[in-house]
């Protein structure tokens, strides 16, 4: 697996404590609505001081695989310029709203079609000054059949991406590492960001469901938080039914390094605001040395003829 490099290694000590904002929207068949509303939410986030925001997988598009080629748009790669033009409505409203707030924005996920045909579930994540600084192309595709509970195949329409993703803010001297939603139930994914990418959040949007919501969300984010013990931050889009019924579990949440539920929204359409205090970091990494005490030596998976 291939890594993107974060554009910068932070520097300590660590930076001021900063103001992370979920914003969990609700989604709707009206694509320009969505982009409306998401802008909304970005806005009221810079208002309550945010300094980096977060918007749901999927948000101006419902989590469908019918819908996904429809609602698709051509997105460009890392490095993309403010100056330069681009047809994405998605793009055009996350760097306008960037430039204007001057926050960091992770833009949660769309459809991107690609050159070859290819569609991807894709995050486009944008700086202040409306530089596209990190492009996730979800990389584990939810595939799955829970008997009496939900079946779901993303690969029938979609591809996967093929890299680990993070971006470096100097505002707020921080690594973010960027995954989609199912991504977040491959620990070597999140291990990959905060070890090698020097990841201290971990963002996730993503779009659990009733089935899974309830028994791993919450689970799986306290998990990723304390193996690596990074903040891990997620953001579901509000609970409304999607074209063939599937229903976003909601509940975005902030969880700490030491695993701490800091902040979190129930399922109804929510503005979630916590302060990341990256010093909070330093102090679970020194009480519980675990980075330090790995046993890299009796890790090795052997594979089975
Ligand atoms: N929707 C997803 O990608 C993942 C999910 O709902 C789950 O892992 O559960």
């Amino acid at each position: 697996m291939s890594s993107s490099t974060p554009n910068k290694v932070p520097s300590s000590p660590p930076a001021s404590p900063f103001k992370l904002a979920l914003c969990q929207t609700p989604v709707t068949l009206d694509k320009e609505e969505n982009i409306a509303v998401a802008r909304d939410y970005l806005m009221r986030a810079a208002a309550a001081g945010a300094s980096l925001a977060v918007l749901p997988e999927c948000f101006n598009c419902p989590y469908d695989t019918a819908c996904f080629r429809e609602y698709a748009e051509e997105l460009p790669a890392v490095g993309f310029k403010p100056t330069e033009d681009h047809s994405s409505p998605s793009l055009k409203m996350l760097r306008q709203t960037a430039q204007e707030t001057k926050m960091f924005i992770v833009g949660g996920s769309v459809p991107e079609i690609a050159n070859d045909g290819n569609i991807y579930n894709s995050s486009l994540s944008v700086s202040p000054d409306g530089t596209v600084v990190a492009k996730h192309r979800k990389a584990h595709l939810f595939d799955i059949d829970v008997p009496g509970g939900i079946r779901f195949k993303e690969s029938d329409v979609l591809s996967p991406g093929g890299s680990a993703t993070a971006f470096f803010a100097p505002e707020i001297d921080c690594t973010v590492g960027v995954g989609i939603c199912y991504d977040v139930r491959f620990p070597e994914l999140a291990m990959l960001q905060a070890r090698e990418l020097g990841a201290k959040v971990l963002v996730f949007p993503g779009a659990f469901n009733m089935t899974t919501g309830p028994a791993h969300w919450e689970l799986l984010l306290r998990g990723r938080a304390l193996d690596n013990q990074v903040f891990v931050a997620a953001c579901s889009p509000s609970r409304s039914e999607g074209g063939d019924g599937y229903t976003a579990w909601g509940h975005s949440m902030v969880v700490d390094p030491w695993g701490t539920v800091l902040a979190s929204a129930d399922e109804k359409p929510a503005l979630v605001v916590t302060t990341i205090d990256l010093g909070r970091l330093d102090t679970v990494r020194k009480s519980i040395p675990t980075s330090q005490q790995r046993r890299e030596d009796i890790y090795r998976l052997q594979s089975v003829p």
